[in-house]
């Protein structure tokens, strides 16, 4: 499902309203009407409720007055308290303002402090609360006197439902920098604002609705290029020259309907570059749904045999860490791999065979510290040679050797590459090696790996996730994978995805090992870098969510995931 910042949202209103001629009082009227019908639906008996609407200055406030408008035609006693001087508002919301007033309809203002005792007493008499306080306009923290009001309404037990999105939250980052309304439900428009989606916002959010309101199919379905450079990757001439063009591309890539999906070839390795960190890169941006995966899946038609799904080669394990290797090379497998196979260290090869059934297992010269060695490019290339995907790193150890040997793989390695655990951390410092990769690369690091990776600190990354993975996709030309709640999987070309499954339980040691071999599985079967990750993240999440629900959070182990891999499979094949 695609995902928009509040600039990329405006500009799809703004050339609905321009360009396609649809006034923005039909689309604020659409609005209102379609949160109106959520708050019907959630409602027992509506004409004995009593619903209580917060309005602003701005447009968010003008759907709340078209809200009030439709449940008070409905039956239902609507109060609407504006929290704003009336003199304030303007255009739209301003004409809707006019049409309840002249319905013989009241507005209580509540914009001064003392005001706080009249929002407690409405509160009281309340059945369902609207919060049409701020929407995509916001940014920044409440100013003081809206604190007491937004807290009054959290404490109040009613259910809010919140227009577009909840106030005092921001819709590009989904934080909320103070106070902010914690909604039961959130009714978004046209598509869902990227902040959303983020985990960090879940707790204000409440059940997400995404209703149309006319905005044209062209408008929100293009490939938008609109706005600045920290939105395009374009430069502010190339913006300019586009500008009143309407859409720029049309093809779409949303919930698996068309398009041909976000392929990665390594020539567009640069594109949607952005300079500066933040939220800068460019491309789309997708929560990752199950319509997406099945879009991407590799159909069977039933005339296959095993070297049709591809061969993954595993390349894992050290002294010690025989279940890293294990747990990716069964991962692989399970995923539809067509065969894999794993090479580890002689030391730990005897171990390996005896714990795998399906997987092929071949031992390689290791160090006297039961490491892989130096020595071991030759017959990894060779065996390389001879398939179609390699995944790298899970247990792999560190040191000078294990440094050494991935440099020379990755120099030399023709068929795609899945990079975890110690591979990442052999390189961290000698990042510029990504780019110099010819085929595709998959990284996928926690947020302590990337630190180590980019020589940040982990609060850096973490408070900047989408545009750390999406900054350094493009810089490194490798599909990044930022692991984490709400993993983030970003393409060279700048696009991001927003994996919502998984749960706290799958923070457990092998976790991370089984995605590798899920996302190179993947691989191995046709996948493009960019939906075998995307796809894979969110496979292993729910693989992790049906182990959670089994099991509970606590002692989930990495081995539940593949335990749960057939079934969650089955589901989007
Ligand atoms: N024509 C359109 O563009 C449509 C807009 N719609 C609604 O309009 C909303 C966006 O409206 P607006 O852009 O008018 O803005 P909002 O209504 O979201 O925000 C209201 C005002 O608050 C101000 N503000 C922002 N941060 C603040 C802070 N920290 N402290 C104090 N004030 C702050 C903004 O400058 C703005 O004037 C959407 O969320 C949606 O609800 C819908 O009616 C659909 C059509
Ligand atoms: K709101």
């Amino acid at each position: 499902m695609r995902l928009v910042t509040a600039q990329e949202m405006g500009a799809m209103d703004q050339i609905a309203i321009k360009e396609y001629g649809i006034p923005g009082v039909v689309l604020m009227e659409n609005a209102g009407i379609k949160v109106a019908e959520v708050v019907v639906s959630l409602l027992e008996n509506l004409t004995q409720s009593t619903i209580i609407v917060f309005a602003g200055k701005g447009n968010n406030g003008g759907d709340g007055f078209v809200v009030a408008r439709h449940l008070h035609n409905r039956g239902a006693k609507v109060q609407v308290l504006l929290a704003t001087e009336a003199e304030k508002i303007k255009g739209d919301a301003l004409i809707n303002l006019n049409i309840w007033r002249k319905m013989g309809q009241r507005i209580y203002q509540v914009n001064k402090n003392n005001d706080v005792n009249l929002v407690r007493l409405a509160l009281m008499k309340a059945d369902l609360v609207v919060d049409a306080l701020y929407g995509t306009g916001f940014k920044g923290t409440v100013p003081d006197q809206m604190v007491p009001i937004i807290e009054a309404i959290n404490a109040c037990g009613k259910p809010v439902v919140a227009v577009d999105i909840p106030s005092g939250l921001e819709a590009d980052t989904g934080r909320a920098n103070g106070p902010c309304i914690i909604a039961k439900n959130t009714v978004t428009f046209a598509i869902p604002k990227l902040g959303l989606v983020l985990p960090i916002a879940r707790q204000y959010v409440g059940e997400l609705h995404v209703v149309d309101i006319s905005i044209p199919a062209t408008v929100t379905a293009s490939e938008t290029i609109y706005g600045d450079r920290s939105i395009t990757g374009k430069t502010s001439d190339e913006v300019n020259a586009g500008k009143g063009k309407g859409m720029v591309k049309s093809t779409c890539v949303e919930d698996g309907k068309g398009g041909k999906g976000p392929g990665i070839n390594k020539h567009n390795k640069n594109m949607g570059a952005s300079t500066g960190d933040g939220s800068s890169a460019g491309g789309n941006r997708y929560l990752i749904t199950d319509q997406l995966v099945r879009g991407w899946w590799p159909k069977r038609t039933g005339n296959e045999h095993k070297g049709n799904f591809g061969r993954v080669l595993v390349i894992a394990g050290s002294r010690g860490m025989s279940g890293a290797a294990v747990l990716a090379s069964q991962a692989a497998a399970r995923s539809g791999a067509g065969l894999v196979t794993l090479g580890v260290p002689t030391g730990i090869h005897d171990i390996a065979e005896s714990k795998l059934t399906e997987v092929m297992t071949f031992p390689l010269p290791q160090t006297d510290r039961g490491i892989i060695s130096k020595s071991a490019l030759e017959s990894i290339l060779s065996r390389a040679s001879n398939s179609d995907v390699l995944a790298l790193g899970p247990g792999l150890g560190t040191g000078e050797d294990v440094t050494d040997l991935i440099k020379e793989i990755l120099l030399h390695i023709k068929i795609p590459c899945v990079l975890d655990a110690d591979a990442l951390n052999a390189l961290a410092g000698k990042t510029e090696l990504f780019a110099a990769v010819q085929p595709d690369l998959v990284l996928t690091p926690h947020p302590g790996e990337m630190a180590r990776l980019t020589g940040r600190t982990i609060p850096q990354i973490q408070n900047n996730r989408l545009g750390v993975a999406a900054t350094k996709a493009t810089q490194w030309g490798a599909v990044v994978v930022l692991k984490g709640a709400g993993t983030v999987v970003a393409g060279p070309d700048g696009s991001i995805y927003i994996n919502n499954t998984g749960n706290p339980g799958m923070a457990a040691g092998g976790s991370g090992d089984v995605l590798t071999g899920i996302i190179a599985g993947l691989l191995a079967q046709g996948m493009q870098a960019l939906p075998a990750a995307a796809a894979g993240v969110y496979l292993h999440g729910l693989a992790g969510d049906a182990a959670a629900r089994d099991k509970g959070m606590a002692s989930l182990l990495a081995g539940d995931l593949l335990e749960h891999l057939p079934s969650v499979l089955k589901t989007v094949e």
